[in-house]
């Protein structure tokens, strides 16, 4: 860190040498009242007062003022050249951040971060202050100290008394320096942290008191107010040493010119030069130290430091090496090498892809809401990449919930393109709602990336703002509070249109809904909504900010088949892409592929080629009871409408019911949704699983 910011400043100087080298010079006339003030007092003492001729002690002192004035009038120039230094180098730190702000804006497709940039160039003119004032202190410290050191040489045992103790407190002080800059970056740090969070609280505040977690939160919060007392109090202990490198340079030199004193009288150094180093030491250097040590112990401390910092999020903001994504990546899932082929059905000339488009005419006939965009039902099909929509990559996932623990996800890697519908499908415990938090940024792997186009989800989720436009992730548990229902409506569209939230309302079937509730602006208890009618909500809600991808997590598992059928393809038909985590086979037939989790080991592929390669799925397909999906059947049956899918959707779910009573079927071990149809783990069937997967031949 600090020796980015060293290289900053330096390339700063270096490409300013003749303004410097202008500056050092004024800098040499500004020494000399401190060169000349000891000689000139000895003078004065010597030959004037103790001669007894105070005319001629006089004299000199007017001489001594005369130095003065030179030195004040070559500071006035030294000032005025060090402007052309620092407000070059202010241009350049202001260069610099405006770039990587507004870089970081560009990609993250946001408008221009001008608060940021705003905040950023607040930094940038403290910054120039304290260049400035280093440049100054180092300098006129130099400077002042060679000049008392000159003045000494005369009498080359005060020299003796001077140097020893000068070189003692710097070296002290040069020592600090380096773990001073370590914790006044934790310092700086703590305190983006504690700013950081309480930005977050602010704007979370309805979230936090919604959820109860006032105290989890408040823990939270003080935690990062603890780090930074303490990082504080490490600082301000490291500030006592700087304090005594002070002491022992500046002041110890006068000690021992004062103790010594008798014994220099003795060996015939004159009154006036002894009254001359003192002069020099209190007059001259000890200032000029105190500028220094503290100058550089806190102006050039924080300088150094923020410096740095604002070099590394500038370099953080721009695109790394290696986060541009080809299209010829393959899709592949579990171990890669073994299955090449599933890559055949990525791209929208893939025979996967095509199969999808070309058997599935009747899913633009799905239903006939308009989607809050403007866009009518049916304009875009699912095998269609979309503007709106991002490319969805997962590059060697690895996830474990705690480090003793098994990968629940390894090495997982799988791309969807703009647009895509795909279905998760999988036994309970399989991992599919840890993919999709991963996916949506919510947790973060041991290992690999997720990019939503060739951005690392994290990075957007660490943003916050704006983050409802690339991607929203709805949990079966919908969040719905207190308010009205417009306000629960455009929690992620603030400010949205009414013609849009009336359209996001119908086109996922809540519209009977606002009705009951008593309109738009009715207060919300969501303790008097059933679940279902909460996750309509949540529904509705999602589709307002237009997000590039969304992630349903059984979001629609409370909904009977009908109004999950009308949900669901309000999504497919939306801008973005669409990630379900299915739980009926009419999900899974809606979407394009299928995603078959068991354990770390997935299967990819379309309906057809599931049916045909993983006996997982199968056995899946067999649970849901989708008798519209013959297994094994060689032609992909038709995409059905929202009536089909229903009816077959209704028929799997009685078909399940009838199952469940007669004690066959089994629930998940969560017992969570109504007609949830997900097969626990039966070790019975595990054993078959371990070749399922869609081999090169069948993709
Ligand atoms: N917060 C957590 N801490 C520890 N382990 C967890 C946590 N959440 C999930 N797991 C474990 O991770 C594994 C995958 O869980 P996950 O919820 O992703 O599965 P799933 O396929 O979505 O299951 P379901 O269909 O029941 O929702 C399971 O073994 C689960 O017990």
């Amino acid at each position: 860190m600090s020796r980015r910011s060293v290289q900053i400043l330096r390339s700063s100087l270096s490409r300013r040498r003749r303004e410097y080298g202008r500056l050092v010079a004024w800098s040499l006339v500004q020494a000399v009242p401190a060169f000349l003030s000891g000689w000139l007092v000895a003078r004065a003492v010597d030959r004037g007062f103790l001669a007894d001729r105070p005319a001629t002690g006089f004299l000199w002192l007017g001489a001594l003022a005369a130095a003065y004035v030179v030195g004040a009038w070559a500071t006035r120039h030294a000032v005025l050249g060090l402007a052309a230094l620092i407000e070059p180098f202010r241009d350049e730190l202001t260069t610099l951040v405006t770039e990587g702000t507004l870089h970081r804006s560009a990609r993250l497709g946001e408008p221009a971060d001008t608060a940021g940039v705003a905040r950023l160039t607040e930094h940038v003119e403290r910054a120039r202050d304290a260049y400035g004032a280093i440049v100054l202190f180092v300098q006129g410290f130099l400077v002042t100290a060679v000049g008392v050191l000159l003045g000494l040489a005369g009498l080359i045992v005060l020299v003796a008394l001077v140097l020893p103790p000068l070189l003692l407190g710097l070296a002290l002080f040069a020592a600090a320096l380096r773990a001073m800059a370590a914790r006044q970056r934790e310092v700086i740090l703590a305190d983006e942290r504690v700013a950081g969070t309480a930005g977050d609280l602010t704007g979370g505040l309805r979230d936090v008191v919604a959820c109860g977690a006032e105290d989890r939160m408040g823990a939270a919060a003080g935690a990062h107010v603890d780090d930074a007392a303490r990082a504080t109090l490490s600082l301000a202990r490291l500030t006592a040493v700087r304090t005594a490198a002070l002491g022992i340079s500046g002041w110890v030199p006068l000690l021992l010119i004062l103790v010594a004193a008798p014994w220099l009288v003795r060996n015939g150094v004159t009154a006036g030069a002894i009254l001359g180093a003192v002069t020099y030491v209190s007059q001259a250097l000890q200032p000029a130290l105190q500028g220094f040590v503290q100058g550089l112990g806190s102006s050039g401390l924080w300088l150094l430091v923020t410096v740095g910092r604002m070099a590394e999020v500038a370099a953080e903001s721009r695109p790394g090496p290696g986060q541009g994504v080809t299209a010829s990546d393959a899709v592949e899932s579990g171990a890669a090498g073994s299955r090449p082929g599933s890559a055949r059905g990525v791209t929208a000339s893939g025979p996967g892809a095509s199969d999808a488009a070309a058997s599935r005419p009747e899913q633009a006939q799905g239903a006939a809401a308009s989607w809050p965009g403007g866009r009518e039902a049916g304009e875009a099909g699912p095998s269609v990449a979309r503007p709106g929509a991002c490319r969805v990559e997962v590059r060697g996932l690895t996830f474990a919930y705690a480090r003793s623990a098994d990968p629940v996800l390894r090495d997982v890697n799988l791309l969807l393109r703009p647009g895509e519908h795909l279905a998760v499908v999988g036994p309970s415990g399989a991992g599919k709602s840890t993919l999709a938090a991963l996916i949506a940024g919510v947790l973060e792997p041991q290992a690999g990336q997720v990019y939503l186009d060739d951005l690392p989800v994290r990075a957007l989720v660490g943003r916050g703002e704006g983050l409802a436009r690339h991607r929203v992730l709805i949990p079966q548990e919908a969040y719905v509070f207190a308010g009205t229902l417009a306000e629960n409506l455009t929690y992620l569209a603030p400010g949205a249109p009414r013609a849009d939230v009336e359209s996001a309302v119908r086109a996922v079937g809540a519209a009977p809904l606002v009705e009951r509730l008593g309109g738009y602006d009715a207060p919300l208890d969501p303790r008097r909504l059933s679940a279902g009618e909460r996750q309509l909500v949540a529904l509705a809600r999602a589709l307002l900010p237009a997000p590039r991808l969304v992630l349903l997590d059984e979001a629609t598992c409370h909904l009977d088949p009908f109004a999950e059928a009308v949900a669901e393809d309000a999504f497919a038909r939306g801008p973005g892409t669409l990630i379900v985590v299915a739980h009926r086979i009419s999900s899974a037939l809606r979407a394009d592929r299928v995603l078959v989790m068991d354990g770390t080991r997935l299967a990819l592929g379309t309906h057809e080629q599931l049916m045909a390669a993983s006996s997982l799925y199968r056995d899946l397909v067999g649970h849901w009871g989708a008798a519209g999906a013959a297994p094994g059947s060689g032609d992909r049956p038709a995409r059905p409408t929202a009536g089909a899918m229903a009816r077959t959707g209704m028929a799997a779910a009685l078909r399940m019911t009838a199952q469940r009573i007669s004690g066959r079927a089994r629930t998940s071990r969560k017992g969570r949704g109504r007609g949830r149809l997900t097969p626990s783990r039966t070790p019975g069937r595990s054993g078959s699983r371990r070749s399922d997967y869609v081999p090169p031949s069948s993709a």
